[in-house]
Formats: C-alpha cells, structure tokens, sequence
C-alpha cells in the first residue's frame, strides 16, 4: 500500500516531522572538497533557512539531504530510520510537457496513489493554489510565478513529511513571493519538516525558526532565528548580515 494514502493530519494531531541527521558529511569532486565535513541534527520545528553567499555548498546541502547525491563521506540520516517521504521545489521549476492538472496527476500516480483519487486530489490543489483556470494550461507556458505555485501544488498533492526549497523566490515579484511564503507556512503548520535555502535576510526573518549558514563549504552555525538575527556567533555570518562580501 502505499504511504501516500495516510490522510492529512489536522494541526492539533500533529507528529513531529522527521528529524534530519547530517554525521560527519561531505561531499567532495574530483578531489576538491565542495561541502563538509559537517555535523548537525534537524530536530527542531523550522522552518530551517539555509543562508549563505553564492557557491557556499547551500544547493549541494539540499540535495545531499533530499538523496539527489550521495555523500563522499559519513551519513545522512532520519529518525524512524526510514526515509520519510520528500519533495523538492526548485528555483526554476521542472515540468514536464503536459496541462497543469497532468502534472499533479502523473506525480500521484508515479507515488502510487489510486488513480480514482488522483483527479480530485490534482484540482483540490489547483483551488488551493489559485490555479483552477490554468488546470488544461500547457505547464510550460504559465507564467513563472504560476509555475512555481504549481510546483508547490505538485508537492501539496503528495504530502510530504519533508520539503525541500532551493531559492524558490529568488526569480519572482513581491506578489509571487508573498503566495510561495503563505504556502511554505501552510506546510509548515500541517507538520511538513521545511528546509529552504534564500539570499533574502527579510525572508529569512519573515519564515525561518533556525538558520543553517554556510560558506566556504563548511556550515558555520546552526541557531535558532532570533539568536542568529541578533548576534550570530561565526565570524562569517555576522559579516553576512552586516552586509559585507563574504565569500
Ligand atoms: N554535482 C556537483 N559536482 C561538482 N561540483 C558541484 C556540484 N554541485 C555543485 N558543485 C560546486 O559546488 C560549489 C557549491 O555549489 P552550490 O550550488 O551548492 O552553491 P550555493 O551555495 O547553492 O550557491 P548559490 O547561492 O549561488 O546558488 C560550487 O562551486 C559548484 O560549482
């Protein structure tokens, strides 16, 4: 049976989402060391913001977590053991050649949902999403801010325990932003772990229980939004938010 079919839980009978264990990662190419090695356990209730300059290893981080590579050393783990189930939204968002509907409904049945669920489940989140008319829309001809709400709604439709966002805001409008904001809260309150990256401090600010910062490679801290706003403890991100380039 697949997982697919646990009903959505309402906020008061929440489980905790899986906590995420990072044990001595790196990552490393063609002799380089790109990420690591690091250690840190994501165990609190996020939304975790990934934050750091441009090339710091934030994408590699995410896709290490979300099992799109494979650590060159130590571990990445869940707790449960099992892999819980994730998706992932994507700056630019990838979707295939079909409507928009055809997309949500090939998501759930690659995810082995009934088919006699599918559809509903697909236009429910069109609704959800504010996509409703641009359902028989050729995904790749939507606008980029409707495209990016339907790679949210391609995830809403599968339920997952754990999202993962990489600068999914970082190429649209004020109005965009605020509908991709309200979404990742809405996850977040049904109980979905959300670990998102951003170059946007007021974002972060507006979104984040604990902040990740990279840079050069290595994570520099692991602390809770407010603290890490106040007074970040590495050297790096205090220059990060003061504003200076750090590399
Ligand atoms: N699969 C890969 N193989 C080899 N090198 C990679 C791979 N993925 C990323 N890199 C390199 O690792 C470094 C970190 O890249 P990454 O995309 O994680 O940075 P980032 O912090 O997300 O940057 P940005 O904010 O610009 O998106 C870069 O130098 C990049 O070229």
């Amino acid at each position: 049976m697949s997982s697919f079919n646990v009903p959505l839980l309402a906020s008061s009978t929440l489980v905790p989402p899986p906590a995420l264990c990072f044990d001595d990662v790196a990552f490393s190419h063609e002799d380089k060391v790109l990420l690591g090695p690091c250690s840190f356990n994501l165990d609190c209730t996020g939304p975790t913001l990934v934050m750091g300059p441009n090339g710091a290893g934030k994408s590699l981080l995410l896709r290490l977590a979300h099992g799109l590579l494979s650590p060159t050393q130590g571990r990445v783990a869940w707790s449960g053991h099992k892999r819980p189930r994730q998706a992932m939204v994507f700056q630019q968002p990838v979707l295939l050649r079909r409507s928009a509907v055809a997309n949500l409904t090939h998501a759930l049945a690659v995810n082995n949902v009934p088919r006699r669920t599918r559809v509903k489940l697909a236009y429910d989140a069109l609704e959800r999403f504010g996509l409703t008319a641009c359902s028989n829309t050729p995904a790749r001809v939507l606008s980029g801010g409707e495209q990016q709400r339907l790679a949210l709604a391609r995830a809403w439709v599968l339920s997952p325990q754990v999202l993962f966002l990489d600068e999914p805001t970082s190429a649209l409008d004020p109005a965009a932003i605020k509908a991709v904001e309200a979404a990742v809260r809405e996850f977040h309150q049904r109980g979905t772990r959300i670990v998102m990256t951003t170059h946007d401090l007021h974002q972060a600010r507006r979104l984040a229980g604990d902040v990740l910062f990279v840079s050069g490679g290595k994570v520099r801290e692991h602390t809770p939004a407010e603290a890490f706003f106040d007074a970040p403890a590495s050297r790096e991100a205090q220059a990060y938010i003061a504003g200076e380039l750090v590399e």
